[in-house]
């Protein structure tokens, strides 16, 4: 094995992976903590939590065991993979997370990175960017759970770990590895314990994946894995992704994000093939829900997939969160899509199309699925992943991952 990763979120877990796989890596993905008698023969494994708005504790004791889990198979270089829009608050979990493993790894030093240039994540002078706006005035403001208002990734890092957070700024990427190395030295030596890794570009992340090739633990977004990997070279990526290509028949789409990119997504879907909206209301109170509308999705002509969807525009979210409570209103759409993926199981569908991190984690765990290979790449960040011994392909898009086609594009890339 060559590199462990701890992912908070599965759609995050998947991201990363199919990076790395279109790197050339034979990439597996386990969901949740390994079991102690698991192992898996691959040069990357995956570990995917859904600890990204968990408790802290939860948090730092499932990575903790996941590490010990890598660990234990020699894995010598360990990734934390967080959003590359840094979803976390005051309280982690990123902070307490990252300061943990370190603790774990007896290190004293880590980077912060969460870029994804391909995806519009940029970071200059240690703020991070998305598509060119600032975080702080991106639809991250909007988000249910972890509304992001501050663009300044040493200022949110501060806020939630025990260390100080400094910068290694863009123009000091343009001179090269060496560079940047001397540069993460001084930090060190400063006393800081983290370094935010500027990066506009893809040049910046082959200069970035060789300075870091030496660092135990590495923290950041899928852009920085791309980067690590092609420094390693020279691999086949069809090979790599071939397990995890899609099969199976019958396809359905499941969209619990309210990111702006999935409302442009349903906006472009909906019109076209069958849909239904979730109602809130009907997730808290009725326990015949889901199976009523498995049976509409079971009744669809073959066609384009049927779109079930809780996607809402910011105004009307608040609207809701604030007839029904935030947390009480997302968990609820959470139990519904939960209760709802096993039925459509049931009535033959075998290709789940999942919009949202936090959804996808809910809709794999419901299918009780412990890993996936993972195939090849539908938009950056999101590639078609298959079950391990079970006939079901998943995509699980991050919220803000794909373009306004996105739905239409997973299922024409699976026929
Ligand atoms: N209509 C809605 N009302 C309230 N909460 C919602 C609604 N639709 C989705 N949610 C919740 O918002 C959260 C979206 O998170 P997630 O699935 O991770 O999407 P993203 O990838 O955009 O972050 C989930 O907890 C989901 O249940
Ligand atoms: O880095 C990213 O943006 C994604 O890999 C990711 O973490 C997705 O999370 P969601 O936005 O919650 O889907």
């Amino acid at each position: 094995m060559r590199l462990g990763v701890i992912a908070d979120d599965f759609t995050g877990a998947t991201d990363i992976a199919g990076f790395l796989v279109a790197n050339g890596l034979r990439t597996v993905q386990i969901n949740g903590v390994p079991p102690a008698g698991l192992d898996v023969a691959a040069e990357a494994v995956v570990v995917s939590l859904k600890t990204r708005s968990c408790p802290v504790e939860e948090a730092v004791s499932q990575s903790l065991a996941s590490l010990e889990w890598l660990r234990a198979r020699g894995c010598p270089q360990f990734f934390f993979k967080y959003c590359s829009t840094f979803d976390s608050t005051p309280r982690g979990n990123i902070g307490p997370v990252t300061d943990a493993l370190l603790d774990a790894l007896g290190e004293d030093f880590t980077v912060i990175c969460p870029v994804l240039p391909v995806n519009g994540r940029t970071t200059y002078c240690g703020y991070l960017f998305v598509n060119g706006v600032p975080l702080a005035e991106s639809g991250m403001r909007d988000h249910p759970v972890t509304p992001m208002t501050d663009s300044n990734l040493m200022r949110l890092m501060d806020a939630q770990s025990r260390g100080r957070t400094g910068s290694v700024p863009s123009t000091v990427m343009d001179q090269g590895p060496d560079a940047v190395r001397a540069a993460l030295a001084r930090l060190k030596d400063e006393g800081f314990r983290y370094a935010v890794l500027d990066a506009l570009n893809d040049a910046h992340l082959v200069v970035m994946g060789q300075a870091v090739a030496g660092m135990r633990l590495v923290t950041g977004g899928s852009g920085l894995a791309d980067g690590m990997a092609r420094a390693w070279g020279g691999a086949d990526a069809a090979a790599a992704a071939a397990e995890g290509k899609p099969a199976g028949g019958r396809a359905v789409v499941l969209s619990g994000s309210c990111s702006s990119m999935t409302n442009a997504q349903v906006a472009a879907y909906r019109g076209v093939a069958p849909s239904v909206a979730v109602d809130v209301a009907r997730c808290l109170s009725d326990p015949g829900y889901a199976e009523e509308l498995a049976g509409w999705a079971a009744g669809q002509p073959v066609g384009l997939a049927p779109l079930i969807y809780a996607t809402m525009e910011p105004a009307r979210l608040r609207e809701v969160q604030a007839r029904f409570g935030a947390a009480e209103a997302s968990a609820a759409v959470e139990r519904f899509f939960g209760a709802l993926a096993p039925r459509l199981e049931a009535a033959g569908f075998d290709r789940f199309i999942v919009a949202g991190g936090e959804t996808s984690g809910v809709v794999t765990q419901a299918l009780g699925i412990g890993g996936f290979h993972i195939g090849p790449q539908i938009a950056p960040g999101v590639p078609w992943v298959r079950a391990i011994g079970r006939p079901l392909s998943l995509a699980l898009k991050s919220g803000n991952f794909g373009q306004e086609r996105f739905f239409f594009e997973a299922q024409d890339m699976a026929d």
